[in-house]
């Protein structure tokens, strides 16, 4: 972690970060940042004690990203596209760079039964709990968060897998101030991952078995460790390279 998390009351100890009794607290003591209930819904959620920026939750249901996880829109978004049809009833994907989850909705929304991996114990209580209050929803049930772990090293589920999905951190340049946001907690929360992780985690995954890998980089990034993909689909910030089979 690059930067200091406090944890308030109401927050998962598995979580991490430093104990804290207060938001004030947290930013007295100079944290970069707090995990803690809030808002109506007390969701777990994620922000810098000393702005006024809006927390952030994993919100499955809606929120910002609600108006992409329509069924008929799911098919024109490029990573869908990316991830190809199902064949022989394999439809699993494993995503091994969970995040904030969003990817991982956008496949499950579209179909495909996602199971998920986060090394970063902050992003993975806040996964966790966004499934929580997700419970009973169509998309929920399509969405398996894995014990928080390295994606390397983690035991995985036996496949068949229809296609493994990789997000790791690249330093890229956001536009929009909500983007900007998120990806600095990011940036705070993880570190970039050296040529030996990015190299491990290629191998993790193409080690697999899948029909399809996916790698999701910024448009004009080199592709991960190096690996040239078999085709690529770009858009205007990001490009989502294909392999397989793996
Ligand atoms: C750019 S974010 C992914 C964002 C995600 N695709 C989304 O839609 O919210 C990368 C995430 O992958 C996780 N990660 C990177 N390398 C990992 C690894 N080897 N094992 C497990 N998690 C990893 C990081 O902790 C971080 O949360």
């Amino acid at each position: 972690m690059n930067g200091r998390v406090g944890r308030l009351p109401g927050a998962p100890v598995a979580a991490g970060g430093e104990p804290v009794a207060t938001v004030e607290a947290a930013r007295q003591r100079g944290l970069a940042l707090v995990l803690g209930p809030a808002g109506d819904d007390r969701a777990l959620s994620l922000w810098d004690p000393a702005a006024r920026a809006l927390p952030l939750k994993v919100d499955f249901m809606g929120g910002r990203q609600g108006y992409r996880l329509a069924a008929e829109r799911t098919r024109h978004e490029r990573l869908v596209k990316a991830l190809g049809k199902p064949q022989d009833g394999v439809d699993r994907v494993l995503d091994l760079t969970a995040g904030l989850g969003r990817d991982a909705a956008l496949m499950a929304a579209a179909g495909f039964p996602v199971t998920l991996v986060e090394r970063q114990p902050v992003l993975h209580a806040l996964l966790a709990d966004g499934l929580a209050r997700a419970a009973g929803s169509e998309l929920a049930a399509r969405l398996t968060l894995l014990p928080v772990g390295e994606a390397a090293e983690l035991t995985l589920p036996a496949g068949p897998w229809h296609g493994v999905y990789l997000d790791p951190m690249f330093p890229a340049r956001g536009k929009s101030a909500a983007v900007k946001q998120d990806l600095q907690w990011l940036q705070t929360l993880c570190a970039y991952p050296d040529a030996a992780e990015e190299a491990a985690l290629l191998a993790r995954a193409r080690g697999l078995g899948a029909r399809r890998m996916v790698v999701k980089r910024p448009r004009k990034a080199p592709p991960l460790a190096g690996v040239a993909p078999h085709h690529s689909h770009e858009g205007k910030t990001v490009r989502f390279d294909v392999y397989g089979p793996v």
